[in-house]
């Protein structure tokens, strides 16, 4: 119990909604963002989250997550591997009856991570301009309760995305793999018509806090 009062995060903000994105969405959902992230994608909608923020002990936190009525708790960023005390915050956070889900960029390793969290792994892009950060060893220790994300944003995102989940066989590893259009960047109808003429066995995902709220933080 002390660690929670002794160890601390950087946080940028903790709010409730609706899980916007991957494989809970439209679930009632906590979402903590950690503060920092060592990769720069071109299409980032979360750059506030690169500085700045509040430290907090993992005992604070866990106090203002539970002020909220939601069951589901999504840790983001920022990217929150980035900071180790991330995991033993995961770690709380299921230890107290969450069902947590982690987003991350999978430029670290996520074999650390509590094995009661569903990783969300997004594998970066061509386009995102870091697709050499991506940690592909992580491909092989994902399970049926991970899920592995492409955001794309033109054809040859689409074409490396569908190439890739081949080669790693993706489908049948991991529970979910999502595809995600870039926003307001990529048609959502263009990437629903490419994944419909070609069959793939993915679930196309479109952010629904910017369909419900915009494009602003905090939703
Ligand atoms: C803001 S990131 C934070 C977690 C981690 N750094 C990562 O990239 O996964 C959360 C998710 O939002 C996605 N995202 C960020 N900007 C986006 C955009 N403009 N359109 C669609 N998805 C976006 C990221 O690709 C990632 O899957
Ligand atoms: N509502 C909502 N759902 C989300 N799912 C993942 C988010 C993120 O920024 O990582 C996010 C977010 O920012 N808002
Ligand atoms: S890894 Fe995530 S938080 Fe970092 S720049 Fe890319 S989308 Fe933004
Ligand atoms: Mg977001």
């Amino acid at each position: 119990m002390s660690s929670l009062t002794k160890k601390s995060l950087r946080i940028s903000e903790i709010f409730y909604s609706l899980q916007g994105e991957a494989r809970d969405s439209g679930l009632p959902t906590v979402f903590v963002r950690l503060t920092g992230c060592p990769l720069r994608c071109t299409y980032c909608d979360s750059e506030y989250a690169f500085h700045g923020g509040e430290r907090m002990t993992l005992e604070q936190i866990l106090l203002q997550v539970q002020s909220h009525p939601a069951r589901y708790v999504c840790v983001t960023g920022g990217e929150p591997l980035a900071q180790p005390n991330s995991l033993p915050l995961m770690e709380a956070l299921c230890d107290t009856g969450y069902q947590v889900s982690l987003e991350t960029s999978g430029a670290m390793p996520v074999d650390k991570v509590d094995e009661r969290v569903s990783r969300v792994v997004d594998l970066k892009t061509p386009a995102s301009g870091e697709q050499h950060r991506n940690h592909m060893a992580n491909m092989q220790i994902l399970t049926q309760q991970d899920q592995v994300k492409f955001v794309i944003c033109d054809r040859a995102d689409y074409d490396w995305a569908r190439f890739t989940l081949d080669q790693y066989r993706l489908p049948e590893r991991v529970g979910e793999v999502l595809f995600s259009p870039s926003y307001e960047q990529l048609k959502p109808r263009q990437l629903a018509e490419w994944i419909l003429e070609d069959g793939l066995p993915v679930r196309m995902q479109m952010q629904m806090h910017k369909l419900l709220w915009g494009d602003i933080p905090g939703v």
